[in-house]
């Protein structure tokens, strides 16, 4: 049980927010009840997700990765629920990292559940994740919300995602009080829906409705996923043309650049912004 105080930060990524939890050894207990408590808006401190910064050494998930990456980001949604990746959280936490003077500007490895990801700390304090490949399985599938219904694009970024073309964003309704719907058998774990219109050429605009937190001001694998999609269906796949492709995303909290090279790998460059710190009662970490 956590009886002494437990420091905090609060910080976000394109308005994707997180509470940050320091905990070098893995010491606390944080079961999915504390961290919804934590990440709750009005009872707690309030975030979309929360980042368990912990030594990849210290971690049973991330002890393999230690030779490589020091630190491991510890994910988790809002709803306490764990998933295998947040691109916006791996750009907010190697931001703490280096505030807190536990890594230095330029490149850096981070461990994930999704894997090891390379992260560049610019001078301006932009930052650049290797985010890996995207997998495109076939299979299409509906996603529906507020009666209506569009075709989407299945796509895995280490996490799951449907990506759907629409003619309106606000035609994805009220996503946070009506959650959209999709297909249980091709998402048996949950999936993450982007909402997309086009704004020009390689340009894009989403509403993304998150698995485990509901809808978010950004999602970094959601970006990503929707940058291949939107690539893939104006015929552009630079593993064919040997030409990267760049394309725009804006999100309702910032705005994302996504480049796909030749060899598949995807990058994300955006801001990294910690807001506040403190300190947790430890009456919200009780389990
Ligand atoms: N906001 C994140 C994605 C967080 C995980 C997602 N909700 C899931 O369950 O897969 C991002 O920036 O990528």
């Amino acid at each position: 049980m956590n009886t002494s105080p437990i420091a905090f930060l609060k910080g976000h990524g394109t308005e994707n927010d997180f509470v940050i939890v320091p905990d070098p050894d893995n010491a606390l207990d944080l079961p999915a009840s504390a961290v919804a408590r934590l990440c709750d808006r009005r009872a707690g401190i309030g975030g979309d997700g929360l980042l368990h910064v912990v030594r990849s050494a210290a971690h049973p998930e991330a002890k393999a990765m230690a030779g490589e990456a020091e630190w491991f980001m510890d994910y988790r949604n809002g709803d306490g629920s764990i998933a295998e990746m947040c691109g916006n959280g791996v750009r907010v936490f190697a931001g703490y990292l280096e505030r807190a003077g536990l890594v230095e500007e330029g490149d850096l490895a981070v461990a994930t559940r999704g894997g090891i990801k390379k992260v560049h700390i610019s001078k301006g304090g932009e930052i650049t994740v290797s985010m890996g490949r995207a997998l495109l399985p076939e299979a299409g599938v509906t996603v529906s919300v507020d009666g209506r219904s569009w075709p989407a694009r299945n796509v895995n970024m280490g996490n799951p995602h449907a990506v759907a073309f629409v003619a309106d964003l606000e035609h994805a309704g009220e996503l946070r009080s009506v959650p959209p719907f999709s297909p249980a058998e091709v998402y048996p774990d949950g999936v993450n829906i982007e909402f997309v219109v086009d704004r020009g050429p390689a340009h894009v605009a989403m509403r993304v409705h998150e698995r485990g937190a509901g809808e978010t001001r950004s999602c970094g694998t959601g970006a990503c996923a929707v940058a291949v999609a939107a690539a893939r269906r104006d015929g552009v796949d630079p593993a064919v043309t040997g030409t990267p492709a760049t394309y725009t995303v804006d999100l309702p909290g910032g705005t994302l650049v996504i480049t796909e090279h030749p060899d598949g790998e995807i990058e994300m460059t955006g801001p990294a912004v910690i807001v506040a710190e403190g300190v947790i009662d430890p009456s919200l970490l009780a389990v």
